[in-house]
């Protein structure tokens, strides 16, 4: 079946599992008892189907943003708005929550997510729901973030029962990202296997938390360790990112900037005119794969 409500602000599809996206490129749903909320509260980002026209604010969505911190997702917002000539401002519509903030620029959504996967997970559900609502069509999930260069078992816990889910990366994806690197760029794009982790310090083998009860050589050995096995970098929600992309049948990819190489140290540089700049270059290489993408 496909079209099953349609009203002021909810397209409701259903489609076959294997397939990404329902026939005409909506997100499918996961959840039918959704049909029967007659007002569903996006609560964490203050949208809702009954008060908000969310086909019309945000039906023409087709790639979205995720990243911890709100202003870096407004300035992303700013950045798209103006590269693509395709908004003159940007207006955060979840700022009556203080939780999370929910940019939009044209075609693309800027959302924040705060630090790991629980904080991540909440803001991923409410907008895959939007976008379900809104019948946004062909969309892209993208996370741009930072990351130390160089776990969570998958799986989460639903009814007190272990529920394991693939964290599987779109290599198409991946790839494309990739191809947008340019010779001429200041930093070099490498693919890689990412280490999520649960914890900035001990769980990334820091040695500079309030609590450290490992050695130097311990810690370097397991650097190495994870480096032979294609680790390229850590952060902290990418395994949730793809794992729910993957869950939602959304096309994802993690692209995150290094601020630190973990062989060398653990400390981050405390220029911030530095970091903003890194911060960047993620959304430089995003930002051309929605060039590519969308034809702007
Ligand atoms: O740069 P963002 O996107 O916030 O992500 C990274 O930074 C945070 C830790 O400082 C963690 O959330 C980690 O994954
Ligand atoms: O080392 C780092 C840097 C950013 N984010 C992380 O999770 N780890």
């Amino acid at each position: 079946m496909d079209i099953i409500e349609d009203n002021k602000t909810a397209v409701f599809e259903e489609g076959k599992e294997d397939a990404l996206h329902t026939s005409n490129g909506h997100v499918k749903l996961h959840n039918a008892r959704l049909k029967s909320i007659q007002d569903d509260h996006l609560y964490h980002i203050a949208l809702s189907t009954g008060s908000d026209d969310l086909r019309r604010l945000f039906g023409d969505v087709k790639v979205v943003c995720f990243g911890g911190q709100a202003t870096r997702m407004e300035k992303f917002a700013w950045f798209i708005a103006r590269e693509f000539d395709v908004s003159d401002t940007v207006h955060n519509f979840a700022a009556g929550t203080d939780r999370y903030a929910v940019y939009k620029a044209g075609p693309v959504l800027s959302v924040s997510h705060g630090i790991g996967i629980p904080s991540l997970s909440i803001v991923f559900q409410e907008i895959v729901k939007l976008i379900y609502y809104a019948g946004c069509e062909n969309v892209t999930f993208f996370r741009i973030g930072t990351c130390g260069g160089i776990g969570l078992e998958p799986g989460t816990y639903i009814l007190g029962r272990a529920v394991e889910r693939p964290a599987k990366v779109d290599s198409d994806l991946i790839r494309q990202l990739h191809a947008c690197s340019q010779n001429e760029d200041k930093f070099k794009t490498v693919l890689g296997t990412t280490l999520c982790a649960d914890d900035f310090y001990e769980g990334q083998g820091r040695m500079d938390g309030a609590f450290c009860e490992h050695e130097e050589e311990e810690k370097l050995l397991w650097l190495r360790e994870i480096a032979d096995r294609g680790v390229t970098n850590m952060e902290m929600e990418s395994l949730g990112f793809t794992a729910l992309c993957d869950r939602a049948n959304i096309p994802g990819a993690v692209c995150c900037v290094t601020l630190v190489d973990r062989c060398e140290g653990d400390g981050i540089t405390n220029n911030l005119q530095l970091l903003q700049e890194w911060q960047t270059y993620p959304q430089i290489l995003v930002a051309r794969y929605i060039r590519n993408r969308l034809d702007l």
